[in-house]
């Protein structure tokens, strides 16, 4: 739905006669002439952009009755959607006058394009906004207090700004505020995400805190949640990441508990998993925070050179490996949002159904309660059953007897892998050609319904998977993620759908150093996951042993390194939420393609 046309006549600050139009789903501020020549355009925004407006009260002395009333419009300038001219976004704050004959007009054209460029979304948002002062190139205060705090207070925003004084703070602050936010905002990178997350999921009431969304302001030296919703582009974009605070919509992910084993310690994921090669990249070069995100791909060019293999055993019960097939789900799902395209305020009706979770309205309804696409989220299995779920209901009347939980998250208890899991071992190093072969028929269930009688894959089967793992190969890395991408320049994760309830994995098996060194080329538009030395699957769950403590003493966790002996890893699926534009991850050019693989 656009919104129609509306005009209204205006003096402007220069005392010259002006109109403002609203018509499909755009603001246009013009300067009429008196000569006949075009008007002049003085502002052009979509809807999403307009932040603000009011209407002067009338004066109550009686002398000024009658007097011409000043109407107030704030906006973010700079035109074109989401994809385009986002990056010169600036704020513009103009006055204009209404003639009293048109006082009417001007109130009945307030409310029109308040509600038109706030459909759906709240308005004079509360905002909790914790800046750490330290974070990346160290300039978060200064660009919140020059560009974030204008953007927000010129929205109507109340906005409590909290620094964060020390690590951890920013979860000590979320584990314990009063949930009476509407955003929390996060001025620094992907680590004060992970920590307000954490400080959620840690809390006794922590469905209901995790319903309030995250919104990042990229001023952290790895900002990768803002490309995953601002796309590698505008990754940076400082106010562009304000209005999303403004008028972002909800976006439903799912979290990982990861238990640490033997501590028994649990902490929550939103991001990443790794193992080899990707540890030393991020942990390795802290010392070049200077660098920014280039450090990662500097990281990595030097981990490729000294090509040290990563030994571990891991446990995946996987759901899904097979390239070709998970490729086309997610465009497909990206073909079905192309016809609800984001207008205005940027209100997407596919997106709002997920988030109502029902992507699929006819769809079966699952036995976890949930309808449509979660109903193919993993079934609760005996050793991972997935207890957020468990007091949901089943059944036709699931919808009158629903009763928001808005308890705790439980604890996770260690997984028994299942007989069907695939088993990983790269404990033996780089390959040796006699001892390679095939891992457990588990890594072929999705292909099941297409195998041999005795119910183990046939050979046909076995060639067409790309995604297996060979027992003997030597192993690179192992990367678990939760969204596209990981950094601008590495989007490791292409086919990764938000709130499906399941983990993507890459196990990067050791080749050589030419074709890792060519594998990235092209690693930014995700092009390394059709390279059949990248194996990929989407899992429910896994375990991971570190079968060589000395060498590789610690894996990490969105970036945060922790003590590596072994860990337990569950989704909860569509338990917290961050603010997105379009109501879901930036859509990238590897979803829009249509090349002869799917
Ligand atoms: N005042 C402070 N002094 C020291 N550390 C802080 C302070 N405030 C927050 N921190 C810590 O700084 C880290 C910031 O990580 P974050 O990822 O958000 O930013 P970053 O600059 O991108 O960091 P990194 O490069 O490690 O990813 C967190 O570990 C957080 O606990």
């Amino acid at each position: 739905m656009t919104t129609r046309h509306q005009d209204l006549p205006v003096i402007l600050h220069n005392d010259k006669r002006g109109l403002l139009t609203v018509e499909d789903d755009k603001l246009d501020v013009l300067q009429l002439s008196r000569d006949g020549r075009p008007p002049k355009r003085l502002l052009s925004c979509p809807l999403r952009n307009f932040l603000y407006t009011k209407l002067a009260a009338p004066s109550s002395s009686p002398d000024k009755l009658g007097e011409k009333r000043r109407l107030d419009l704030h906006s973010l300038g700079g035109s074109g959607g989401l994809k385009s001219n986002t990056s010169s976004l600036k704020l513009v704050k103009l006055h204009v006058l209404v003639e009293p004959i048109n006082v009417p007009e001007a109130e009945e054209w307030v409310e029109t394009i308040i509600n038109a460029s706030y459909r759906g979304i709240k308005r004079n948002k509360r905002v909790l906004l914790l800046v750490n002062p330290v974070g990346g190139k160290g300039k978060a205060k200064s660009i919140v207090h020059d560009t974030v705090l204008p953007i927000l207070q010129s929205a109507g925003c109340q906005v409590e700004l909290r620094e964060t004084t020390h690590r951890l703070h920013a979860e000590e602050i979320a584990a314990s505020i009063e949930l009476k936010y509407d955003v929390i905002a996060t001025a620094s990178g992907d680590g004060l995400v992970y920590e307000v997350l954490n400080g959620l999921a840690s809390r006794s009431d922590a469905r209901k805190a995790l319903q309030i969304p995250i919104a990042p302001i990229p001023t952290g030296s790895a900002n990768a949640v803002c490309t995953n919703l601002f796309g590698v582009k505008d990754t940076f974009n400082i106010p562009l990441a304000a209005l999303n605070i403004i008028k972002g919509q909800t976006l439903t992910i799912d979290l990982c508990s990861i238990l640490l084993l033997p501590s028994m310690t649990r902490r929550f994921s939103f991001l990443s998993t790794a193992l080899g090669l990707m540890v030393d990249l991020d942990i390795g070069t802290e010392n070049l925070r200077w660098m920014g995100d280039t450090r990662f791909m500097y990281g990595f060019l030097k981990g490729i050179a000294t090509m040290k293999t990563c030994k571990a055993k891991i446990h995946l019960n996987v759901v899904e490996d097979d390239k070709v097939s998970m490729a086309r789900k997610a465009r497909d799902r990206v073909r079905e949002r192309k016809g609800s395209e984001i207008l205005g305020a940027g209100i997407n009706p596919l997106a709002n159904k997920m988030n109502g979770a029902s992507i699929k309205p006819d769809g079966p309804k699952p036995s976890n309660g949930i309808d449509g696409e979660d109903a193919k989220l993993p079934q609760p299995t005996q050793s991972g059953s997935h207890p957020e779920q468990s007091n949901q209901v089943d059944g036709d009347n699931a919808e009158e007897e629903y009763v928001p939980d808005h308890g705790p998250i439980p604890e996770s208890k260690p997984l028994q892998p299942g007989p069907d899991w695939v088993m990983i071992d790269s404990s033996g190093g780089s390959s040796s050609k006699s001892s390679i072969k095939r891992s457990s028929v588990g890594s072929f269930r999705s292909n099941r319904t297409r195998g041999s009688e005795n119910g183990h894959p046939s050979e046909v089967q076995l060639a067409q998977k790309n995604g297996g793992w060979i027992d003997g190969e030597g192993m690179l890395y192992f990367y678990a993620g939760m969204m596209p991408w990981v950094a601008r320049d590495l989007m490791q994760w292409p086919v990764s759908i938000s709130g499906d309830g399941l983990i993507d994995v890459v196990v990067q098996s050791v080749v050589p150093r030419m074709m890792m060194a060519n594998a990235i080329t092209g690693a930014e538009k995700g092009e390394a996951y059709w390279l059949e030395c990248q194996h990929y699957y989407k899992v429910s769950e896994f375990i991971v042993e570190n079968f060589d403590k000395a060498a590789q003493p610690i894996f990490t966790i969105d970036g945060e390194s922790f003590p590596w002996d072994a860990f337990h890893v569950q989704v909860h699926p569509r338990i917290a939420n961050l603010l997105s534009l379009n109501g879901d991850f930036y859509v990238s050019d590897f979803l829009q393609k249509h090349d002869d693989k799917v």
